[in-house]
């Protein structure tokens, strides 16, 4: 069976697979750090390896049946575009983009080293959400910066692909799909054939659109200023977690902003719309929209905004697709691992 690792900022999920991609069972920790919970229920977990250990002693499964652990890793840069065994090597590749993605490679490492602790000696992949956008074409990708920048790495990548990529498979034959990834993290993805052409989040995942606790886009002068008040640190804390619908409603509760909060909703729909139109140019028109994501897939009021926002494209199917990064993951630890014999559970 497969083992995946899904750690967010302040979550992680864990599921097991069987060697047909058939989920087993699912298990969630959230607000690691503060009120967690796991599976719903208060439970004590400082950080993300108690939450690792404390799923993996609640799961209802034989440990040793696990023959492989495969995580997602939201920043694969630009070398690690395909899944990939972790090795010391790779795990501080890992570690090497940190900075680019600091709410998200620190604890997908804490993720890998908290099995690596548990479980010693089981094979472990990666499967990074950079990956799904490596179609993109160099225009779009392209920062119009000095070559020795673009040299060193700084260009846009784009995020969430393993939830586009699973979208992608489950929704077939549309030309022109525009997807909306909207959680906590949101982005948009044009979709041209089943690949990414154009996305929203950049050199990281604090672009585009404006997000639970993320900016969105804005002004780089405007960074530097604060860079200049506040330090370097400081203003990459308060981009990513002090601001976009925190900032501005108080909350990166969706259901709750929807009560309280009117205006950062409606800042939230109208740079979906905004930022859907480039979307949209990028593959010259529309044939149909999925929604994924919590809010995506949740709020029937966000999404009816949002398409009606884009009516201008022409009324097109308007689709809602359960997220589902891990059984995407687990395919890339199969494929990786190798065929499943019949009845291969040890390690
Ligand atoms: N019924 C709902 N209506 C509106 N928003 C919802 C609903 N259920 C969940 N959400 C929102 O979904 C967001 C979390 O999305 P999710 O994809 O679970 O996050 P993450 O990016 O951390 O995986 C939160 O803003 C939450 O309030
Ligand atoms: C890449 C990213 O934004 O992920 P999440 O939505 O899980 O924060
Ligand atoms: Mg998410």
């Amino acid at each position: 069976m497969i083992l995946v690792v899904n750690a967010g900022s302040s979550s992680v999920k864990c599921a097991v697979f069987d060697g047909d991609l058939k989920r087993v069972t699912t298990l969630k920790a959230t607000e690691i750090g503060g009120a967690s919970r796991i599976g719903g229920l208060p439970a004590d977990l400082p950080d993300h390896a108690a939450a690792i250990e404390a799923i993996l002693t609640a799961l209802p499964v034989d440990m040793a049946r696990i023959r492989v652990a495969a995580h997602r890793v939201v920043h694969g840069g630009a070398d690690m575009t395909a899944p990939v065994r972790i090795d010391r090597d790779v795990r501080a590749r890992i570690d090497a983009l940190s900075p680019l993605a600091p709410l998200h490679n620190p604890v997908n490492l804490a993720g890998i080293d908290a099995i690596a602790a548990i479980l010693p000696g089981l094979p472990q992949t990666a499967s990074f959400d950079t990956a799904f956008h490596t179609t993109i074409p160099d225009v779009a990708s392209t920062y119009a910066l000095p070559e020795a920048w673009r040299a060193r790495g700084l260009r846009r990548y784009g995020f969430h692909g393993l939830s586009y990529a699973a979208l992608a498979r489950s929704l077939t034959g549309i030309p022109r799909l525009l997807a909306c990834h909207l959680g906590n993290g949101a982005s948009l993805c044009a979709i041209a054939d089943g690949r990414s052409v154009a996305t929203t989040m950049g050199y990281s995942p604090v672009s585009g659109l404006v997000m639970g606790s993320r900016t969105g886009d804005i002004d780089a002068m405007a960074v530097l200023r604060m860079a200049e008040e506040a330090g370097i640190a400081e203003t990459g804390r308060i981009l990513n977690h002090d601001s976009g619908l925190t900032a501005l409603g108080g909350t990166n509760d969706m259901r709750r902003l929807q009560a309280d909060a009117p205006k950062a909703v409606e800042a939230f729909i109208y740079w979906a719309i905004r930022h859907a139109g480039s979307m949209i140019a990028a593959m010259g028109g529309l044939d149909a929209i999925a929604f994924t994501g919590g809010i995506g897939e949740n709020s029937a009021p966000v999404r009816d905004a949002i398409a009606d926002g884009l009516a201008w494209a022409g009324r097109v199917p308007v689709h809602i697709v359960p997220a589902d990064e891990e059984r995407e993951i687990a395919r890339d630890a199969r494929a990786l691992t190798g065929p499943f014999a019949p009845g291969d559970g040890t390690r």
